[in-house]
C-alpha cells in the first residue's frame, strides 16, 4: 500500500506544570517544562482510505481523529510506536501533530506548521488528552512552555540539552481524570517550579524542580518506591507526567537494579519524513 506522506513526532515526559485553562481550547494549555525523546511515534498517511491503525490494529485516539475530520482526511493513517499509551509519553498528542502534519502533505494542502501545530494542539485539548505536549513535540530538546496555548497564543522556549535518560515504565494513568478534577495545588506547584527552572535554566535545575514538583502536587505516589529506590542508589528520578513512568538522567535507574531503557533526548522536534517514490511502507 502507497504511503504518501509520514511524520515523525517525539515522545514528551512533562516533568511540572500548570493547568490553564482558557475560553477556547486554542488558549487552553499549560506552562511548565519537559523533555522531548528520540522515542516516538511514525505516522504514515496512505493513498487508500481506511482507519487510524496502531502497529496494526484499528485504535481510537480522539484528538487524532478530531485532526482527520478537520483536515477532511479519509486516508488510513498507520502509526508505529516503541512507546505505550497512557503512560506519559504523550502518545496521544504525538499522533495528532504527526496525523496533522503528514495528513496536510498527503492531501497537497499547504499550511504553515504553526497552524497544523495549533489544530493539533486544539484537538488534544478538547480530547482531554494533554495541554502542552503538542506544542513541546513540535518544538524539540528540554521544552520550556512559559505561556499556554496553541503557537499563536503560547510561548515555547528550550534548554540547550544533549544526552539521553534511562526510562522505566509500569502503568497507565488517566490524564483526563487529572486534568479535568481540582488543579489548584499542582498548578500551584507547577508556578513555583517553573519560577525555579527560569531564574536558572539549566538541565539540573528542571530535575529538581520535577522532583519537588512531583510531591507538593501529589502526583509521585504511585512511583514513589521506584523514587526511592533510584535516591537510595545515590541516582536523581522525576516521574513522567503523568503516568507510571519514571525517568533517570544519570543512570540511577540501572544502579537501583531496574530494567531500563535509555533513550536518547530528541534535538529538533517533529518532522516530515522523506516517502521514496513508488515505494511501499509503513
Ligand atoms: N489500549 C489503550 N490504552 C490507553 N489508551 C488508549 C488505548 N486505546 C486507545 N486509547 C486512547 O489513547 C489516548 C491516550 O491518551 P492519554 O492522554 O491517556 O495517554 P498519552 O497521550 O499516551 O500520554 P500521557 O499519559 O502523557 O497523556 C486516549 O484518547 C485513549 O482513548
Ligand atoms: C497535562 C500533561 C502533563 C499530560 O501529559 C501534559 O500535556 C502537559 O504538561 O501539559
Amino acid at each position: 500500500m502507497t504511503v504518501r506522506a509520514r511524520a515523525f513526532v517525539p515522545g514528551h515526559v512533562t516533568g511540572f506544570f500548570t493547568v490553564e485553562r482558557g475560553p477556547d481550547p486554542a488558549h487552553t494549555g499549560s506552562r511548565g517544562a519537559g523533555l522531548a525523546l528520540a522515542s516516538g511515534v511514525t505516522v504514515a498517511v496512505r493513498e487508500a482510505s481506511g482507519p487510524i491503525t496502531l502497529d496494526g490494529e484499528p485504535i481510537d485516539i480522539a484528538a487524532a481523529e478530531q485532526v482527520r475530520q478537520a483536515l477532511g482526511l479519509d486516508r488510513a493513517v498507520a502509526v508505529a510506536t516503541d512507546l505505550p499509551l497512557g503512560a506519559g509519553f504523550g502518545v496521544s498528542g504525538a499522533v495528532a501533530l504527526g496525523t496533522a502534519l503528514a495528513g496536510a502533505a498527503a492531501l497537497d494542502c499547504p499550511r504553515p506548521r504553526s497552524e497544523l501545530v495549533g489544530l493539533a494542539h486544539r484537538a488534544e485539548v478538547a480530547a482531554g488528552t494533554g495541554l502542552g505536549d503538542v506544542v513541546a513535540q513540535a518544538t524539540g530538546g528540554l521544552v520550556v512552555r512559559t505561556a499556554a496555548g496553541e503557537p499563536s497564543i503560547g510561548r515555547v522556549d528550550a534548554i540547550p540539552v544533549a544526552g539521553s535518560v534511562e526510562v522505566f515504565s509500569r502503568g497507565e494513568r488517566s490524564t483526563a481524570d487529572i486534568v479535568g478534577g481540582e488543579t489548584d495545588r499542582l498548578s500551584a506547584a507547577g508556578e513555583r517550579a517553573l519560577a525555579t527552572l527560569l531564574d536558572d535554566p539549566r538541565p539540573a535545575t528542571f530535575y529538581r524542580a520535577s522532583r519537588r514538583f512531583g510531591t507538593a502536587a501529589g502526583l509521585d505516589h504511585p512511583v514513589a518506591d521506584v523514587l526511592a529506590d533510584v535516591e537510595r542508589a545515590g541516582g536523581t528520578a522525576i516521574v513522567a507526567m503523568l503516568g507510571e513512568t519514571v525517568i533517570s538522567p544519570d543512570g540511577g535507574l540501572s544502579a537501583a537494579g531496574y530494567d531500563v531503557r535509555r533513550v536518547q533526548i530528541d534535538p529538533a522536534g517533529a518532522a516530515l519524513r522523506e516517502v521514496p517514490d513508488d515505494r511501499d511502507g509503513a
